[in-house]
């Protein structure tokens, strides 16, 4: 018998950008009213790097989120030069703090221009011995296929010389990335919904997708499939994190079109069908909440969403004063609805 029901307790978003400003208070909701909580990037302009900064942030995002039960877990972007006197004040305001490349992704361009862990290592150090975790956005410049992947090496250079450091791949597009999690205790990972059902044929392989167009790029069958499989057996050292990252119309729709899918408010409901349709609802509440919860070591507020197999129709577009964003399945019709 099919299932027409299903309850999700808890859910999580591990990599979250909500903005700022009017789009701060358009996706703020969006999240906040489904999700018990979401890590939130710092790739403001400029970054969150400051400990005043980052309050002020989260106090903006609580207000966005008008009374709703969520918690905002908080990173800072990743400098070279903080010292240990910094980080141990600012530890318990953070869930981890967020590694760039330079000039990799949006955003970015104060991220750090050397990954060599000797470079690296007195923050990470700190780090380490803070317990704080270390999430990476893990590309290299090369070719746009092989950004992440030859990334690797630089993944287990930091994991093996740093045992202690929780590190998250974030947004996995890779079979090599599935396949390395396996290989050190240390290493964990976020994967996107967009990234489980897409490949760069949707994207590019057509008429030119540009609500799909997204950094790390999507990859090949064999990478979908892998990340599939990972998922959807609700790999313990993976995690839900939407990536949902909402840039206004006229910045996807254009020339130079930006680089992020906006999926916060259809995330829950294609997840589930998803899960349906290879019958792996019983893995969904740990994909979504428990594995990050036993990652990060954190404990949700409540919150029981109800799903029903009903159709959607997802909005053409969210819009807020002056700002409005495009959703992933935009004006499509989707299968399973959140409860009223
Ligand atoms: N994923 C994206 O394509 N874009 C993100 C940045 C990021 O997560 O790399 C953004 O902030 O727009
Ligand atoms: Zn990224
Ligand atoms: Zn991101």
């Amino acid at each position: 018998m099919s299932i027409t029901t299903f309850e999700i307790n808890e859910p999580l978003d591990m990599h979250l950008h909500l903005r700022d400003g009017d789009m701060l208070k358009l996706v703020g909701p969006l999240t906040s009213n489904t999700f018990s909580g979401a890590l939130i990037m710092p790739n403001l302009v400029p970054p969150v790097t400051t400990k005043e900064d980052l309050l002020a942030y989260k106090k903006r995002i609580l207000e966005a989120c008008d009374g709703d039960a969520f918690e905002p877990y908080m990173t800072l972007f990743f400098k070279n030069d903080y010292t240990y006197e910094f980080l141990e004040d600012i530890k318990d305001d953070i869930i981890g703090i967020k590694l760039y490349p330079a000039g990799i992704t949006t955003n970015s361009e104060t991220g750090v221009a050397s990954m060599d862990v000797e470079v690296l290592r007195p923050t990470l150090e700190s780090m380490s011995k803070l317990g704080i975790p270390l999430c990476i956005h893990g590309e290299t410049n090369g070719f746009v296929m092989d950004r992440e992947k030859e990334f690797m090496p630089i993944y287990e250079s930091i994991a093996s010389a740093f045992p202690d450091l929780k590190i998250i791949m974030e947004h996995i597009t890779t079979k090599d990335a599935v396949e390395l999690l396996d290989k050190y205790d240390n290493l964990h990972a976020t994967v996107t919904l967009h990234h489980l059902l897409i490949t760069l044929d949707d994207v590019a392989g057509g008429m030119l997708a540009p609500h799909l167009f997204c950094k790390p790029i999507a990859k090949r069958p064999e990478d979908r499939s892998a990340l599939l499989d990972a998922a959807l057996k609700a790999h313990p050292k993976l995690m839900f994190g939407s990536d949902s990252a909402p840039h206004p119309k006229h910045k996807k729709e254009c020339c130079g079109c930006a680089a992020g899918v906006f999926t916060s408010p259809i995330a829950l409901q294609v997840l589930t069908d998803l899960f349906d349709k290879y019958q792996c609802l019983d893995n969904l509440n740990a994909f979504v909440s428990l594995n990050a919860q036993k990652i990060y070591g954190k404990n949700p507020v409540k919150k029981t969403i109800k799903l029903i197999k009903k159709d959607f129709v997802v909005p053409a577009i969210y819009e807020f004063e002056n700002e409005n964003v495009v959703p992933m399945f935009a004006g499509e019709t989707i299968p399973w609805s959140l409860e009223d």
